[in-house]
């Protein structure tokens, strides 16, 4: 179970620059939930991922994981229960280290500060299997630098290393969102497999209208620092993006293009 209550986060507080990002956000999402999170820029989606990672600190409220709240613990410490997969292809590899290497950093993420893990035999072998569940090829290039790789490779490796600590809660933040349509498509299947097999409470934030009621089980509207709607079971399923559209309207946020980004790509 995660649970959000009550969460107020302020940039820059008591300055000229102040921004009120989350104004008291409550959300609790049983274990293994899979939310979609839309909503206009500046709404506070990441923001409130943020705030579950640990990378931004809220300025009141609580998040609990498992029962335990965790609003205090250092995002490396919340790093063996959080798995994260950023925009930015480049954010989430190291590209001067192999990918072998990149995997034993991320399968050392969360244990003891500083232990590396040894490269056996038989953990290549179990390297290669994850890799080979791609069906990129990168099975067979665990010593290839991930600077080499695609951007869409990248992400997929991305991917990999954040289910490799089995972690209870995923966090996408647009994490297709600098790929192209058919990288895009590979990305999103590997990203549904990697939910149902991990079973991880998950949350992704998209611009993309389509991708966002057609993964998950959940989709959360966002404005202005707080969750203005939560569609979960039949409603999320029966949803359209006209009402998801009029309801951002309804709160009177103008539509930027991107939020009305809707795949029209043929397959
Ligand atoms: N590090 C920061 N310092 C100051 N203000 C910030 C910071 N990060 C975000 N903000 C501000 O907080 C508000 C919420 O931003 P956030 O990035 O959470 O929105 P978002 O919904 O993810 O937007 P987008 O879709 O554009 O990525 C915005 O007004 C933003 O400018």
């Amino acid at each position: 179970m995660l649970e959000l209550e009550s969460i107020n986060l302020t940039y820059n507080r008591g300055t000229a620059d102040e921004v009120v990002a989350l104004q008291n956000l409550s959300l609790t999402m049983p274990a293994g939930q899979f939310a979609t999170v839309v909503g206009t820029n500046g709404a506070g989606k990441s923001s409130m991922i943020q705030t579950i990672a640990g990378t931004a600190r809220p300025t009141r409220g609580r998040v609990r994981l498992g029962g335990k709240d965790v609003t205090r613990m250092p995002d490396h410490r919340r790093a063996g229960l959080i798995g994260r997969v950023f925009d930015d292809p480049r954010a989430g590899t190291a590209p001067e280290l192999s990918i072998a290497d990149n995997l034993a950093l991320a399968l050392a993420r969360g244990k003891r500060r500083g232990l590396r893990l040894a490269l056996t035999s038989r953990r290549r072998a179990s390297m290669r299997e994850h890799l080979a569940g791609l069906g990129l090829g990168l099975e067979n290039r665990l010593d290839d630098r991930a600077g080499l790789l695609s951007a869409g490779q990248r992400q997929s490796l991305t991917m990999i290393m954040a289910s490799l600590t089995a972690p209870d809660v995923l966090l996408l933040d647009e994490h297709i969102a600098a790929l192209d349509p058919h990288t895009t498509r590979t990305v999103l299947g590997i990203t549904t497999e990697l939910v149902r097999e991990l079973g991880c409470t998950t949350l992704m934030i998209t611009h993309n209208m389509e991708h966002a009621l057609a993964l998950g089980d959940r989709l959360l509207v966002m404005s202005k620092g707080a969750v203005i709607a939560d569609f979960m079971g039949d409603a999320k399923r029966e949803l359209d993006v006209d009402t998801v559209i009029a309801t951002i309207a309804g709160v009177g946020e103008s539509l930027a293009d991107r939020t009305l980004l809707v795949e029209r790509t043929a397959e």
